[in-house]
């Protein structure tokens, strides 16, 4: 359980401007829908992601790494993690057993099938939306365990959107739907304290100290 006292007593520690910033963001924030990136190989489409994910309030992104040699790097991950939390997979089997396990249907976005597109997709179930690699797109693996394959319509000549486009333009229109909705689709007040909590650790500098000095004056 958090400690509401501490809670409390680390907000002095925080401007105006970053308190007003939490608590601005918390009510925004879902686990209603999660994102999973399946081995993209470009850092800076996976970063891209990362923060589409914190704009449009997804509070956990989930990241496979199985054909990667080139893992994404510490600062690009510290830099989202601040805000979005992160689980990362090194195979895209436990990625899909954990995020099966948390409630979510698995979405796997693709240009090719014509199964959902993009406007008639149903926000009511919990979903993880999958994205694929720059080049093949999804793993037949994600393709077998889905439970739906949403479309963005495309007119044009090119086949196919880069994937933090297409995770951009996804996540606005089913956060846009979810937010119109009647949906309870925002953290809890528990899960609220403790983003708070994780977030103040993030901010205050000399975090550690202050919880000390704290607890030693009790
Ligand atoms: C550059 S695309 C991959 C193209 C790849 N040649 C393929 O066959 O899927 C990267 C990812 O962006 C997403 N994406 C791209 N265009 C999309 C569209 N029109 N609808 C839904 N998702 C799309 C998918 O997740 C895809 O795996």
């Amino acid at each position: 359980m958090i400690d509401l006292k501490l809670l409390e007593h680390l907000e002095y520690y925080l401007t105006e401007n970053r308190k007003h910033r939490f608590d601005t963001v918390l009510p925004n924030r879902t686990k209603h829908f999660t994102v999973a990136t399946e081995d993209v190989y470009q850092l800076h489409n996976t970063s891209a992601v990362m923060r589409s994910c914190d704009v449009f309030g997804i509070q956990e992104i989930n990241i496979v790494e199985e054909r990667n040699s080139k893992r994404i790097d510490r600062e690009i991950a510290m830099g989202a993690q601040k805000w979005v939390d992160l689980n990362r997979y090194q195979d895209v089997k436990s990625c899909i057993a954990d995020v099966k396990a948390k409630g979510y249907q698995i979405v796997a976005t693709t240009p090719h099938t014509n199964d959902c597109e993009l406007h008639d997709f149903d926000i009511s179930k919990k979903s993880c939306f999958f994205f694929g690699r720059e080049t093949e797109g999804l793993s037949q693996t994600v393709l077998d365990e889905a439970d739906c394959y949403l479309k963005i319509p495309m007119v044009g000549f090119t086949e196919s959107l880069n994937i933090s486009v297409s995770a951009a333009i996804i996540l606005q229109h089913v956060t846009t739907k979810l937010r119109q909705s009647d949906i309870a689709w925002q953290l809890s007040e528990n899960e609220i304290n403790e983003k708070r909590l994780d977030w103040c650790k993030k901010t205050i500098k000399s975090y550690e100290d202050v919880v000390s000095r704290f607890y030693s004056k009790k």
